[in-house]
């Protein structure tokens, strides 16, 4: 049974509250462009593609409750609204993608002369091919990715895969990214196991993938971040998997924090490195990584477990949600749902 982070349903949102799994299940109304702020800053619902489609039917779902009097109102209103979503989190790129083409799209219908009904719907109707399309996205990500891994494998043989973070239905309209390349390899009979990490401190791992994983009997085993490095020596691993929050014109790519450090184990160990995202999350306006802005989060998701302080009062603390991996360590390669490129400086 695969998890369904965003429910839309008569034009009413409803988000999963990621923070309560995966003991509770619980899910929020979502009825306003406020309210989706909210969820996505708490990290209720998180995930590059996540973020953009709650923060798009956030307004939806606004905007179906509204009146206007005009063209030129609605698409004033909408432009504001998304600005304002953008600033919930800075560092994945999908919203800010989503701002600028939904706004491009509103105000080409206000410069047509459309009513404001019109454009309501017309708006309405973007957000939700944007929820419908991220399935089909990820789902052209996972035939690629899971080629690409499998062409690296000799005769039959199944691929031991390790992945960081939530890339799967929690983190997506469904199917997931790097997530969705481990279904697709599940769907050809071509995988062994899938070693997810705990991803401290937020814990994506442990309890977000770990519960996709085992929801939908996938072979799957935990392991804690600090024993990536033992796992490739030890137990072996054929293709590193994780997704990404934004990725540069030079693909350097921001992910959560701990990517990069598997980057770096997964290229002593001659492990090939996959980034899998969808193009929304590349942004051809940064030429670089150290472009890319990184969210540093409250020092209480660092001291506290479940609400329970257990580092040292007193500590001071550096709390990065994200890293930057350079091109050069991503050696499998960026998969879209267009094509798998392996950055130049890669292959060096
Ligand atoms: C499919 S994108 C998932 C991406 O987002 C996660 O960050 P967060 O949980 O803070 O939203 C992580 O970087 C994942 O790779």
């Amino acid at each position: 049974m695969m998890l369904e982070a965003i429910q839309w349903r008569e034009r009413k949102l409803r988000i999963l509250d990621q923070l309560l799994l995966p003991l509770n299940k619980e899910y929020i109304d979502v009825t306003c462009v406020n309210e989706g702020w909210k969820v996505i800053n708490k990290m209720q619902v998180r995930g590059a593609p996540a973020i953009a489609i709650v923060g798009c039917l956030s307004l939806a779902a606004e905007l179906s409750k509204g009146t206007y009097t005009s063209g030129p109102e609605v698409a004033g209103v909408v432009a504001e609204k998304l600005r304002h979503l953008v600033t919930a989190r800075p560092t994945a790129v999908n919203m800010e993608t989503a701002r600028k083409e939904l706004t491009a799209f509103t105000q080409s219908l206000e410069r047509e002369g459309k009513g404001a009904e019109e454009i309501v719907e017309a708006v309405i109707g973007w957000c939700e091919d944007l929820l419908e399309e991220d399935v089909r996205t990820n789902r052209k990500i996972g035939s690629l990715g899971s080629a690409a891994v499998l062409s690296r494998l000799s005769g039959g043989a199944k691929a031991r895969v390790l992945t960081h973070c939530n890339t799967g239905s929690l983190a997506t309209a469904g199917y997931g990214t790097a997530l969705g390349v481990v279904r697709a390899l599940q769907e050809a009979g071509r995988l062994e196991r899938v070693y997810c990490t705990e991803t401290r401190p937020y814990n994506q791992g442990a309890r977000l993938t770990a519960y996709e994983l085992v929801c939908e009997g996938l072979p799957g085993t935990l392991i804690c971040d600090s024993a990536a490095a033992a796992l490739m020596r030890e137990k072996g691993v054929d293709a590193v998997l994780v997704g990404a929050d934004r990725v540069a014109a030079n693909w350097d790519t921001a992910n959560k924090i701990g990517t990069y450090q598997l980057a770096v184990v997964a290229k002593h160990h001659g492990v090939p490195f996959f980034v899998c995202a969808p193009t929304t999350s590349i942004d051809k306006t940064l030429g670089g990584g150290a472009d890319i802005p990184i969210e540093e989060r409250p020092e209480r998701e660092l001291t506290d477990v479940a609400g329970t302080r257990v580092a040292a009062v007193g500590i001071a603390c550096w709390n990065p949600a994200f890293d930057i991996t350079p091109a050069e360590l991503i050696t499998g390669g960026v998969i879209t749902e267009a094509q798998v490129v392996v950055p130049a400086s890669a292959k060096a």
